[in-house]
């Protein structure tokens, strides 16, 4: 199995992807936009765990969309459109026709413009992931406006490492994971 090319700030640690997908609940067959894509894990495990996805892989800088490209090649996903550019304007602008199912939110510039862009195009379900606090508050009141908050996890990992022959753990930056539903 290849290994993932990494970026700065990525690739988002297993643990939080995986609770980040669980909360996500894809389907087979969404459309799934990976904001922020860094360098594309989040869009590699989630094709683990459903079937026939689109993928919109999008990031606004150069070295994060050439990682997430290389990472595509090497883990062979297919249906996968990266997208290079902010993420509120790629998706609202008039060439962008097609809804999204679900999305997971790992760069939080223009969060609210983010997620207001996100409910217009039928997202049933959003996971954003913050490490600020003053994110996780405009992400909250931005969600709560829209009328999808649903919860917020928050994750400290501490993880096993080698000491003086024994095994100590050191603590990991706890991350909060910000859940939006689409009501019924
Ligand atoms: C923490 S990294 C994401 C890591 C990624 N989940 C991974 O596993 O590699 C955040 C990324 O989001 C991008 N980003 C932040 N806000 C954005 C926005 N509004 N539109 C597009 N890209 C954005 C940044 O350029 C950065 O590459």
């Amino acid at each position: 199995m290849s290994e993932i090319i990494s970026v700065s700030g990525g690739p988002t640690k297993p643990e939080i992807i995986a609770v980040s997908l669980s909360k996500l609940g894809l389907r087979d067959g969404d459309r799934f936009a990976d904001v922020g894509c860094g360098t594309g894990s989040i869009s590699i495990e989630a094709t683990k765990l459903a079937r026939n996805l689109t993928i919109y892989a999008i990031d606004a800088r150069k070295e994060a969309l050439r990682a997430t490209e290389m990472n595509f090649k090497n883990f062979n996903i297919k249906n996968a459109r990266i997208l290079a550019g902010e993420a509120s304007d790629l998706l609202s602008s008039e060439s962008f026709t097609d809804t999204i199912d679900c999305a997971f939110v790992g760069g939080t510039k223009n969060i609210g413009s983010v997620l207001e862009t996100l409910v217009k195009k039928k997202a049933r379900s959003i996971v954003v992931n913050a490490v600020r606090i003053e994110t996780v508050v405009r992400t909250i009141e931005a969600m709560k406006k829209l009328g999808i908050f649903d919860e917020v996890v928050h994750i400290s990992v501490s993880r096993s490492a080698p000491i003086a022959g024994e095994t100590m753990f050191k603590p990991e930056n706890p991350v909060y994971i910000i859940v939006g539903k689409k009501q019924n």
